[in-house]
């Protein structure tokens, strides 16, 4: 089982198609807690993901409950990037597995999904920056996580291709 990158409830198509290259790119699931504040089928998805939307690993999931049933019975960690965290990503021993968690554009995620995860972890940013954009703070966690899984090097015994 490779990494998964999960979006709760995500607002900005824009942001879901860039991250659906990157899983279609670097064999990342990205898996998606419905319902999503766009049409999934819609054309600015397609425009961000392009022809990479063929080979994505779109994973979607109805709502929390169901994705959480999912993960839960496959015994994966829930890793939570926010900016409420006080641990350092770079700090953090991801493994292969893990599903790194990322909250809405406009709201990041409720306060009892923040409670659930296994781990709660933050990209540090300069004084007063209040967020990175979710796209680009997703891109950086999944090329921690692979980098520290060995899972960019195409040599290794846990690459992803
Ligand atoms: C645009 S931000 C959400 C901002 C939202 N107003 C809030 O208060 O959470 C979208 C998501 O990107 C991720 N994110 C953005 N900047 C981050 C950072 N510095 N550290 C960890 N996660 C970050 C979080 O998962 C966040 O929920």
């Amino acid at each position: 089982m490779t990494l998964s990158i999960a979006l709760y409830q995500p607002d900005i198509a824009g942001n879901t198609g860039t991250l659906l290259r990157l899983g279609a790119c670097l064999s990342i699931d990205i898996e998606i807690i419905e319902p999503a504040g766009f049409d999934l089928s819609g054309r600015a998805l397609k425009r961000a993901g392009m022809d990479y939307l063929e080979t994505a690993r779109l994973v979607r999931h109805l709502d929390l409950a169901t994705f959480e049933a999912t993960r839960r019975s496959s015994g994966r960690r829930l890793v939570l990037f926010t900016t409420k965290a006080r641990t350092s990503y770079l700090d953090f021993a991801f493994r292969p597995d893990d599903v790194l968690l990322f909250g809405r554009e406009s709201a990041g995620v409720p306060d009892h999904v923040h409670e659930s995860a296994d781990a709660r972890v933050t990209i540090p940013m300069a004084p007063g920056a209040r967020s990175l954009n979710l796209a680009l703070s997703a891109a950086m966690a999944a090329g921690e996580a692979l980098r520290q899984t060995d899972a960019l090097n195409p040599r290794s015994a846990g690459g992803a291709w």
